[in-house]
């Protein structure tokens, strides 16, 4: 059976690589792949960039499609530091996004150029999150591996350039290093970081082709190869995302971000203001505690994780792996409230109810911060391996008051990817491309009274227990 031309889409994210095959006329999903990444624990956050590559061949070839795709595209993880040597290997594993070691160098770069600077010109107040911190962290921390760096790269520039050989990277995810800006590097700022902007892959403009595929790779030689961007960035291609429809994501990260046609520059350091694939922009809030740090929750309680039950006057703030919203790099989950009778199962929703509160709080700012109006009860899309499960539905619905869809299409990066691919063989906007592939199809789920005594009570405690959450453990 013939399908007509054929796009392979990556999701390259933090826990996993997975691959779609789709077909350019229907936007039918021909095949999938996956492969899981290995990320180190302990004090750092760390993978090995040889392992993306192997999993994106694993991926892509059980995708069914790879000797016949006509275009592909890399979606991946934001801000990780992929450090290379004069012969474009690794110089040592990639620092990833939610490694807080670089919480100094960030609040140390915020302190040097002041946080509205920061918003005016990065259009983000760097967190420990960004590029710029990861690299000023490595520059203090391990000298001498930051003298062998001959080039940068974030991940999916990364495997773009095993794919290409060149090294090339999209405005979207260029955006969420500290030193992009709308009209090119900041190149006093890479001074004054001793970062050569010759280290830096050129960016390409939306629309336009990265290279071809090399021989030697699990896709056919001289396949097109599109920029690719950050997996939030690809999200919001793969919905099709009008602008001012705010977006949750729960998965390794939680986030909430939106497509605007204003620029975002928020000096409080809330809304990071991404650029976004296209021409407009994707103002984003992140947190480092979503799907991970609830299921963590549900195990130590013995339970599985839809085994949640109301009521009760437990919080939880899940903040297992440092926090980035609200800014908490060395915080600690936190447990307040319990008595006799509090269950087992009301403190696994008490722990979704933390994590969800994070992102929700920060609903508002992100529609703002990009000059879109805040809807209070506007729809919010809620997509990332969380939105599968009921009970991270029902607490988005009873903590937000909102009507919240769910689309079908389960892997929205990957299809971003896709679209973008397609959009290099027909000319079409990615965004249009999703929008006639119905991507953001699926139920909408009517909107229950907001749980405001819930939200009341997590603020609370939050703001009571600043001084257990600012400093160090034990
Ligand atoms: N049916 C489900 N119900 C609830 N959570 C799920 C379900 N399936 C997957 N998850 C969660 O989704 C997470 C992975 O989400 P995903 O968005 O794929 O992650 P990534 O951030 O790596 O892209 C896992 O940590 C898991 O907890
Ligand atoms: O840092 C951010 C956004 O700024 C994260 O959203 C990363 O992009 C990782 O994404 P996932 O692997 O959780 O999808």
């Amino acid at each position: 059976m013939t399908h007509g031309p054929v796009v392979i889409g990556v999701d390259s994210s933090t826990q996993a690589t997975k691959a779609v095959a789709v077909a350019v006329e229907t936007g039918e999903v021909l095949g999938q792949g996956h492969a899981p990444h290995t990320v180190s624990t302990g004090a750092g956050r760390e993978s090995d960039p040889g392992e993306w590559w192997r999993a994106f061949g694993t991926a892509v070839e059980a995708t069914g499609h790879a000797d016949r795709a006509a275009a592909v595209s890399v979606g991946g993880q934001q801000h990780g530091l992929v450090t290379l040597d004069a012969a474009a290997e690794p110089v040592r594993p990639a620092l990833l996004w939610n490694d807080v070691r670089s919480a100094p160098q960030a609040e140390e770069l915020t302190r040097r150029l002041g946080a509205d600077a920061w918003a005016r010109r990065a259009g983000s107040v760097p967190t420990a999150a960004f590029t710029v911190a990861k690299w000023a962290w490595l520059r203090e921390n391990e000298p001498d591996a930051a003298d062998r760096v001959a080039g940068v790269r974030l991940p999916h520039d990364y495997l773009t350039e095993r794919l290409t050989s060149t090294a090339v990277t999209d405005r979207g995810d260029a955006s969420g290093t500290g030193w992009w800006t709308p009209d090119g590097y900041d190149e006093e700022l890479l001074r004054d970081l001793g970062l050569d902007p010759a280290a830096l892959p050129r960016v390409v403009p939306a629309g336009e082709a990265a290279g071809e595929v090399r021989d030697g790779t699990p896709l056919r030689p001289g396949t097109a190869v599109a920029a690719g961007t950050g997996d939030n960035m690809a999200a919001a291609l793969g919905l099709g995302l009008p602008p001012g429809v705010p977006v949750l994501s729960l998965g390794t990260s939680g986030t909430v971000h939106a497509v605007t046609r204003g620029r975002p520059a928020d000096p409080s350091g809330t809304v990071a203001g991404f650029a976004d694939a296209g021409t407009d922009w994707l103002p984003l809030a992140c947190t480092l505690n979503c799907t991970l740090a609830v299921d963590r929750l549900a195990a130590l309680l013995g339970l599985d994780r839809e085994a949640v039950e109301p009521g009760g006057s437990a919080v939880v703030l899940p903040f297992l792996d440092g926090e980035r919203t609200p800014n908490l790099p060395l915080a600690s989950g936190l447990l307040h409230g319990l008595r006799h009778d509090t269950t087992a199962g009301q403190l696994l929703q008490a722990a979704y109810d933390g994590a969800v509160h994070s992102l929700l709080t920060a609903l508002d700012d992100v529609l703002r911060a990009g000059g879109e109006s805040a809807e209070p009860a506007g729809e919010l899309l809620l997509i990332g391996g969380g939105a599968r499960g009921e009970a991270w539905r029902r607490t988005v619905l009873r903590l937000s008051g909102r009507p919240v869809r769910v689309p079908r299409a389960r892997e929205p990066v990957a299809l971003g990817a896709a679209a973008q691919a397609a959009g290099l063989l027909t000319g079409e906007s990615p965004y249009d491309v999703a929008r006639r592939w119905r991507t953001a199809d699926g139920p909408l789920l009517e909107p229950v009274a907001r749980d405001d005594s819930a939200l009341e009570r997590i603020a609370g405690t939050l703001a009571r227990a600043r001084e257990l959450l600012t400093g160090p453990t034990g």
